[in-house]
């Protein structure tokens, strides 16, 4: 096991390795458990992860994935259904607004912002007006819209001039920009990965958390667990954290912010795969 930078990550660390049974397990998806690739259709978990996760499932509390993809995508494109092991995985879908589990098979979801088909309809005129160039191209999410320029010549360039057109036809209708790796997402407010995170935590009475992600739709996850481990210092027990960056060159904000940085995908299998061995000769 690799040991973390951070007294705080040691701490988490120390704590999920001494009560495995009360740890929750929290990941994100694409850059995370699964390697990043040009076209999202091909996004696949990294070939170690779900055998690591299979191992680490049921010597924990729980294991969720907290991704911007739809919860079925991330699913079928995780490879997570039906996986002995993972009977009781937790798919937290659209930054937490849906929920697949392994149980029930079943997506929950609320009802479709209005403001999203007001924004598909207008997308493709503001695109043409905003000089981002070709490569540049819509991924279709139901619940959101997303912008990528990994394909475009520049996508640096790309992503920058299309901020601010973005953002001002996001707040026209409701809706709020998600900045992430070479993607600008438009999707509904009230929700992120740390208000997932926290309601998730409540609901199973985590005794701690090891969150896990390489983006910075992950950062309010790690906002979350840097504060559930701050309680612990004013004398209200607190829960441990440990905080993971699935390094990349791409988002050095997690890095700096992180316990413990691992080399992406193949990185968080490797360390989940050393967990799921350590755990199990502890228990
Ligand atoms: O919360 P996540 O699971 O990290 O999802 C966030 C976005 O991930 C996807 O885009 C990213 O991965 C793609 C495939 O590797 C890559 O081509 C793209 O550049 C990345 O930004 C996904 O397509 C988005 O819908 C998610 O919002």
């Amino acid at each position: 096991m690799p040991a973390p930078d951070t007294r705080a990550g040691r701490d988490g660390l120390t704590a999920l390795l001494a009560e495995p049974r009360r740890a929750v397990i929290a990941l994100d998806f694409d850059g995370t458990l699964a390697p990043i690739v040009a076209d999202p259709e091909q996004a696949r978990a990294h070939p170690d992860a779900v055998p690591a996760l299979a191992a680490l499932a049921p010597e924990v509390l729980s294991i969720a994935v907290i991704t911007g993809r739809p919860a079925e995508v991330a699913v079928a494109h995780g490879g997570f259904g039906g996986v002995p092991g993972l009977e009781h995985l937790v798919v937290l879908g659209h930054y937490g607004a849906e929920r697949w589990d392994a149980v029930s098979g079943e997506v929950h979801a609320p009802e479709p912002h209005p403001g999203v088909d007001a924004v598909r309809t207008e997308l493709p005129g503001v695109l043409g007006e905003s000089g981002a160039g070709s490569g540049t191209w819509i991924e279709e999410k139901g619940r959101a819209v997303a912008v990528h320029t990994r394909r475009a010549e520049d996508p640096q360039a790309a992503f920058d001039v299309l901020v601010d057109p973005l953002t001002e036809l996001a707040h026209r209708h409701g809706l709020v920009v998600e900045p992430g790796r070479y993607v600008l997402e438009l999707r509904p407010p009230g929700m992120d990965k740390g208000v997932a995170l926290a309601a998730y935590l409540a609901e199973v009475d985590a005794g701690s958390v090891l969150y896990a992600g390489d983006d910075l739709g992950d950062l309010p996850a790690f906002s979350l667990v840097e504060e559930l481990r701050a309680d612990g210092s004013s004398g209200v027990p607190g829960v441990p954290g440990l905080l993971v960056c699935s390094g990349s060159t791409e988002v050095p904000e997690l890095s700096a912010r992180a316990d413990l940085s691992v080399d992406g995908p193949a990185g968080v299998a490797q360390l989940l795969a050393g967990l799921a061995r350590a755990v199990v000769r502890t228990t």
